[in-house]
């Protein structure tokens, strides 16, 4: 279809979409100030036709105040309950925490991360809400990846290299060594665990502040493209038992960055290995918000960062990307407007014709439409498209 014609046709489509009130609530979460759509974004969605109705200081943390919002087309809410109550379909950053899951209803469309292998109750809340879950992590795309996570992965893995050099410093609980090293003094050693969208980027960052980087991954051909892209300045090494333990015994600093979409993060590193490892060595795990990659992993804060075990330094903060909200934000509305503008215009049909798109549906009217979350926790699976009825 050419000129004329794909004009008359897409005025045709925009005609018989549907005018949706979306609803933006400020995140809850610790120290989380992202916010679900900028105010660029709702201007795209008001342009649309669609209402937005977004909390009140949803974005003044990152500098975009409520006026910024009206003037963007957005009404102002005093309340987030008056947004769930209202809204036909919820765009938020992190998973809902249970106050949130509770004003859930059936019918309304959440879109959002959600991570539920590792996280029963959210699981639990969800499926009794009856609403359609969207996971931002789960969306897939032609030619593989994950569209909606790349953005935050590229944040956290710049940040992994960034928080591990700061928690190396004595005063920060590490062993004291500047991963760069000086002249005459060698440079720290950095093993990444896992070479996708956060492997790299961590090791980005680490190669550029003159550290010595390993990456270890199970997928041979993405351990060739990390060869080209860095050039020989990293190892790039088959991930097995013997290289994680033999790379993590010399290292200062761990990043931990595997992942199996939409499942537990398989543990690599036993509490065992972490006994073993160099005193005020320091592990990065961004795959917690996957339930972690280190044994000894468990959630911390942006407030509480960091906590010691056997004298290693467990860095595990699962939303490092709300630490950089403003970039974050940013980064993230890029990747999640088109699908927004798509669900809000479609509703369940945008998920019916979009295999991609579905693929982040994890729960739907009671029922978890994501094997790997229905396997990790014993509910029953049914196929994203049997069950939004064909
Ligand atoms: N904590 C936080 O704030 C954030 C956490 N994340 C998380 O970081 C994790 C990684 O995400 P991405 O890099 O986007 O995923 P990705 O899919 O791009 O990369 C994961 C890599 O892990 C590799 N892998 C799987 N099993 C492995 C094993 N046993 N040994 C070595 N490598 C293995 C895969 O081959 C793949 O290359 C995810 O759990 C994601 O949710 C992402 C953003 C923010
Ligand atoms: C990916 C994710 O969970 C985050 O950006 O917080
Ligand atoms: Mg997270």
């Amino acid at each position: 279809m050419y000129g004329k014609q794909r004009l008359i046709a897409a005025a045709r489509e925009a005609a018989s979409e549907d005018i949706m009130i979306v609803g933006i609530p400020k995140e809850i979460k610790n120290h989380e100030y992202r916010v679900g759509l900028t105010p660029a974004g709702v201007r795209e969605l008001s342009h649309f036709g669609h209402r937005v109705l977004v909390e009140t200081m949803a974005g003044a943390g990152i500098g975009f105040s409520d006026e910024d919002y009206a003037a963007a087309g957005a009404e102002i809410s005093a309340t987030a309950a008056a947004i769930f109550a209202e809204a036909e379909m919820i765009i938020k950053v992190k998973e809902p925490q249970p106050e949130e899951c509770k004003q859930l209803r059936p019918g309304q469309l959440l879109f959002t991360y959600l991570h539920l292998a590792p996280d029963p109750l959210q699981t639990e809340l969800l499926v009794a809400s009856g609403a359609t879950c969207i996971a931002y992590e789960t969306v897939t795309q032609n030619g593989g990846g994950l569209p909606l996570l790349a953005p935050m992965s590229e944040v956290a893995g710049r940040m992994s290299a960034q928080a591990g050099a700061y928690h190396l410093e004595k005063a920060q609980g590490g062993n004291g060594t500047l991963l760069g090293g000086v002249p005459g003094v060698a440079s720290g050693e950095v093993l990444v665990i896992g070479g996708g969208v956060v492997g790299a980027n961590a090791a980005r960052m680490a190669v550029g502040m003159g550290a010595r980087v390993t990456i270890l991954d199970r997928s041979v051909p993405r351990l060739k493209q990390l060869d080209d892209i860095f050039d020989g300045r990293v190892a790039t090494i088959y991930s097995t038992q013997d290289a994680i333990e033999s790379y993590a015994l010399s290292a200062d600093l761990v990043i931990g960055a595997v992942l199996i979409p939409g499942a537990s993060a398989p543990k690599l590193i036993s509490r065992d290995l972490v006994s073993r490892m160099k005193p005020g060595a320091v592990m990065v795990d961004v795959a917690i918000d996957q339930g972690g990659c280190f044994e000894t992993s468990k959630a911390t804060t942006h407030q509480e960062p960091t906590y010691v075990v056997d004298d290693v330094v467990h860095y595990c903060v699962a939303n490092m990307p709300g630490g950089v909200a403003r970039t974050s934000t940013m980064a993230l509305n890029n990747a999640t407007l088109p699908y927004a503008i798509r669900l809000a215009g479609k509703g369940l049909d945008a998920l019916k014709d979009d295999v991609h798109l579905r693929n982040g549906l994890n729960v739907h009217e009671g029922k978890v439409t994501y094997e790997a979350v229905a396997e990790a926790l014993g509910y029953a699976y049914v196929p994203a498209l049997e069950a939004l009825g064909g």
